[in-house]
């Protein structure tokens, strides 16, 4: 039975996916294998010694010290791309409301009071106060064309925007999909210069906080419109604020607010629900506990940010041994011997290497004893064991 912990509620199409013969699921659990999660900030959390994987249902993971379980050999899952839509239908949603003022509109006509000829004088003579533009009168800037960024660039191109994006690092997958109509930037200060509004759609690293400076918004036109639904960090809030205050931006839409942005009129503010559809809750949680059951099941890795990619069809009947550990000349060599020495055959082996993880995955024919097991784990460099 494979016991898991799930830190934030989880679509049921997924948990679905771990059948209850062998897999418990629940939010306590007394020392998990896998721990599900969605946003919960696990840096503070004491992580049981009995968890080898961490399956996090959506795409970002800077709610997950990343480093110190590469540390312990342990992947990271996530679900790259199962909430981009999700994303990206909000992103569009903002544009709109930033450029046809609808939140003080709304809040205009829900105020408005009398009997309905003193309602419809009031909605002819007040809407000169909400004129907004169209979109196709405007050029954005996307600043990440991962499977967001991409899917908000082709989505304003077919909107009738110019469109401008920036990614350095592009994916070869990314640029497939992306349309040719998307001019690309050679750096982030020419989107800025260019842009009336600018979507930031890149993870919250030390490279991207303060992304969104007060120098690059001076850059761009009056009047324009910045989009943060990646993370907050990502753009200096003061910096917007204070650009909202001079009339240079015309609005600040983002999924992450402070109490210093909630009190601005001109932040349109959503409690973090880029990803709060149906359909991209179910995706994520799919994906993730699928890839959570092949670890624990096979040791096959997909979509883990830590760890390279890893399959390797199971054949016979022997036991799978998975190991990860430091990049270094020699492990194989030395995890070889050890199991030649302890008389098993090796009936199909992988080895994959990522940055400074490698991971090993071993058929043998026959059983796995003890002392086998605590001689591979004492080789130096070894950083997790599994025998499955
Ligand atoms: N508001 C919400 O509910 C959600 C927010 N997010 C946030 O959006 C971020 C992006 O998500 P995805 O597009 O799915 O990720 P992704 O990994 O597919 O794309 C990220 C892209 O950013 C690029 N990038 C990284 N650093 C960059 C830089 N300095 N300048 C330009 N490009 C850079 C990468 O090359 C990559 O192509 C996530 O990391 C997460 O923080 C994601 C999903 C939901
Ligand atoms: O699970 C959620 O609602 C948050 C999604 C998100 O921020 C992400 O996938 O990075």
């Amino acid at each position: 039975m494979f016991k898991i912990q799930t830190l934030n509620n989880i679509s049921g199409k997924g948990l679905q996916r771990l059948p209850s013969e062998s897999y418990e699921v629940a939010s306590e659990v007394d020392k998990p294998d896998a721990i599900m999660l969605r946003s919960f900030k696990m840096h503070d959390m004491e992580l049981p010694e009995s968890v080898v994987a961490i399956g996090r249902a959506g795409a970002g993971v800077n709610n997950i010290p990343v480093d110190k379980m590469s540390a312990k050999g342990v992947p990271v899952f996530n679900a790259p791309g199962a909430n981009a839509n999700a994303v990206k239908e909000l992103v569009v949603a903002g544009l709109l409301m930033a450029a046809r003022n609808i939140t003080p509109a709304q809040q205009f006509a829900a105020g408005l009071s009398g009997n309905d000829d003193e309602i419809s004088k009031a909605v002819e003579s007040g809407k000169k106060n909400f004129v907004g533009y169209e979109l196709p009168s405007k050029t954005l800037g996307v600043i990440g064309l991962g499977a967001i960024g991409l899917r908000v660039a082709n989505a304003a191109l077919s909107l009738g925007m110019k469109v401008v994006g920036f990614d350095p690092q592009i994916s070869v997958q990314s640029a497939w999909q992306l349309d040719s109509g998307v001019e690309k930037a050679v750096s982030i200060d020419q989107v800025f210069t260019k842009c009336d509004a600018v979507s930031v759609h890149v993870p919250l690293l030390d490279a991207t906080r303060g992304l969104v400076s007060a120098q690059r918004i001076a850059m761009m036109p009056k009047g324009g419109v910045i989009v943060n639904l990646a993370r907050g960090g990502i753009c200096d809030d003061d910096a917007v604020l204070s650009a909202l205050d001079t009339g240079h931006l015309h609005a600040y839409v983002i999924d992450f607010p402070t109490s210093k942005l909630l009190k601005h009129p001109k932040v349109i503010s959503f409690p973090h629900l880029g990803a709060s559809t149906e359909e991209a809750e179910e995706n994520c949680a799919i994906m993730v506990a699928d890839q959570v059951r092949e670890y624990l099941e096979d040791g096959t890795i997909k979509n883990s940010v830590n760890f390279p990619e890893a399959f390797m069809p199971r054949g016979g009947g022997g036991k799978r041994i998975t190991i990860a550990n430091a990049n270094v000349p020699n492990m194989v060599g030395q995890i070889s011997t050890i199991l030649a020495t302890a008389n098993l055959n090796i009936a199909d082996l992988l080895n994959k290497s990522r940055g400074d993880i490698a991971y090993t995955i071993i058929d043998v024919d026959g059983e796995v004893s003890d002392d086998t097991v605590v001689s591979l784990k004492g080789i130096e460099g070894v950083l997790s064991l599994r025998v499955i």
